[in-house]
């Protein structure tokens, strides 16, 4: 089949895929459900940038927010489909499917590579900083994958400052109403620059494999991703084993 343009990108910006009017609407949904559930502000600190944002999970989206469990499951799937030519479906794992990403004045969030393929993320107001920052297509994998130290080790080693700078191309792409921006999670590097001003940062993430790469499990990374515990591992991205 042939290769879309997509595929060879690594990443597609779409203005404008939501209106004015539906972003501000889910904006809206969004205060209400902080308004009645406070969230935890996360803050993992890391040598290059840190974790530090807030985040509604799949869960809490499914029960409260049935416009963004649409949105998953309904246009932005058939629209991953068609870009990429792949049967991409929403992932088993119901808390890490669908989020939503709520960055405060000086928020940030880590350089990493998502551990499902396809990534939607949805822009729903316009800030200052904040943008995402990739190198498309920046991962080289390690055929040897049973072997995650040696992925960890290659991977590290092209997100050091450095090494980015001489090889890396990067993209810095500015968060705005109703924006799109979907990419290839798990081999485009990526992070969010730091929010500046007073205004949130608001955004909904949506993950999608394909239906036999289901097994995303990693309750140390889901510990440090959605809540305030303590985590031992220096990178919960990788486990001792990889369970694939
Ligand atoms: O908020 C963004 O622009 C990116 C968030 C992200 O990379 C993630 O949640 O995995
Ligand atoms: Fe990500």
């Amino acid at each position: 089949m042939k290769k879309t343009e997509f595929l060879k990108n690594g990443y597609l910006v779409r203005d404008d895929f939501l209106s004015k009017e539906q972003c501000s609407q889910l904006l809206n949904h969004i205060k209400n459900f902080q308004n009645s559930e406070e969230l935890p502000i996360i803050y993992r600190e890391n040598s290059d940038r840190p974790l530090h944002y807030k985040v509604i999970n799949g869960l809490q989206i499914k029960n409260s927010l049935q416009e963004i469990e649409n949105l998953y499951r309904d246009r932005i799937n058939k629209f991953i489909c068609d870009i990429s030519n792949l049967s991409l479906v929403p992932l088993n794992n119901e808390i890490i499917g669908a989020n939503v990403n709520i960055t405060p004045s000086g928020g940030t969030y880590r350089w990493h590579y998502d551990r499902n393929s396809v990534t939607a993320l949805i822009y729903l107001n316009e800030v200052d900083g904040g943008e995402l920052e990739l190198y498309p297509l920046y991962r080289i994998t390690s055929p040897f994958n049973k072997f995650s130290f040696l992925q960890k080790a290659l991977d590290l080693l092209l997100m050091s400052k450095p090494i980015r700078f001489v090889f890396g191309k990067k993209v810095s792409i500015k968060p705005i109403e109703g924006r799109l921006v979907v990419m290839i999670g798990n081999r485009c590097l990526h992070s969010v620059n730091s929010v500046i001003g007073s205004e949130e940062r608001v955004n909904v993430v949506l993950s999608y494999d394909v239906l036999d790469n289901q097994d995303a499990s990693n309750d140390n990374l889901d510990n440090y991703l959605y809540t305030q515990i303590k985590v031992t591992s220096s990178d919960p991205n990788y486990q001792k084993e990889i369970r694939k």
